[in-house]
């Protein structure tokens, strides 16, 4: 099958779009691992479908697949690349749109700069919901709110690490590090991913505070492994920081791809994420 796509990245997270408002293309994991593939294929993070609107008061529906083919809830740096998007392929003429993904609707609008912001919705604090498993375990109460100690392994030299753990609509695990150039991101993000604490599994976030209004992230994203930024790991780092009294309203988050900027106002506000949409180049490609 030979199919047409946008290449695109939001602060060097990449990805491929797919246009199928006018029906969908019908791809199997293994297709999605195909395009992601940054060999064979055309190279991405996450693979994000445009589908029409699903129902009443929504104007686009919102697919994403990580390169490991699997299918998850959210994408912030894609939600900001899809408004471009629509916008670019004629698709609507709108500054903002109403999108549906599999865990909510979420509002991603044009910014005065030429930026993207998105209300990516409130952060989800019950563990049930992030789904995270924290039967016979103690939350340790720190800066205001509490972070769970999880042992990575077995390893004498994995030690205990504490974590602020949320949900944005996906699930992320967040730690605070003194210097993410020299966080274990490689070595712990898979035992993170994997630890049996998450069902679902879970993106790991490394975060070091700079001051109250600046951060340093890197994230090993589920199903990606590390990306040049996560908007959802920027939003979820930064709320987590809010909570633990070390971070005011107004973060910018500094990736390695780029300057993310990241407002919350408290529990059950939404948050709101500005930063980059870039389109890159289209193409077709030959999908076996
Ligand atoms: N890059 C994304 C997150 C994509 C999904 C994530 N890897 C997951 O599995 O939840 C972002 O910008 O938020």
């Amino acid at each position: 099958m030979r199919i047409r796509f946008t290449k695109m990245q939001g602060a060097g997270n990449d990805f491929v779009v797919l246009d199928e408002t006018r029906g969908p293309l019908g791809l199997t994991s293994l297709q999605y691992q195909f395009l992601a593939d940054r060999h064979f294929g055309v190279g991405a993070d996450q693979i994000l479908s445009v589908r029409p609107s699903p129902s009443e008061g929504v104007d686009f529906q919102y697919l994403i697949h990580n390169a490991d083919g699997g299918e998850v809830e959210q994408c912030g740096n894609g939600a900001r690349c899809f408004l471009r998007f629509v916008r670019e392929h004629g698709l609507t003429t709108q500054d903002a749109v109403r999108v549906q993904t599999l865990s909510g609707v979420i509002e991603p609008r044009l910014s005065d700069d030429g930026r993207v912001t998105v209300d990516m919705g409130a952060p989800i604090f019950e563990t049930a919901r992030i789904p995270f498993d924290a039967a016979g375990l103690d939350a340790l109460p720190d800066g205001g709110w509490e972070t769970w100690h999880l042992a990575l392994s077995t390893k004498p030299e994995h030690a205990i690490v504490p974590f602020a753990v949320l949900s944005m609509g996906n699930p992320h695990a967040v730690q605070i590090v003194d210097d993410i150039e020299t966080a274990p991101v490689a070595e712990q993000g898979p035992l993170i991913e994997h630890h049996p604490r998450f069902p679902q599994r879970v993106n790991a976030g490394f975060l070091q505070i700079v001051d109250r209004t600046h951060v340093r992230l890197r994230v090993y994203e589920r199903g990606a492994g590390e990306t040049l930024a996560c908007g959802t790991g920027a939003c979820a780092a930064v709320v987590a920081g809010i909570r633990l009294g070390r971070l005011d309203a107004r973060v910018d988050v500094e990736t390695r791809g780029g300057i993310l900027t990241i407002e919350w106002h408290g529990v059950g506000q939404p948050v709101q994420m500005t930063g980059p949409a870039i389109t890159v180049f289209e193409g077709e490609i030959d999908v076996p």
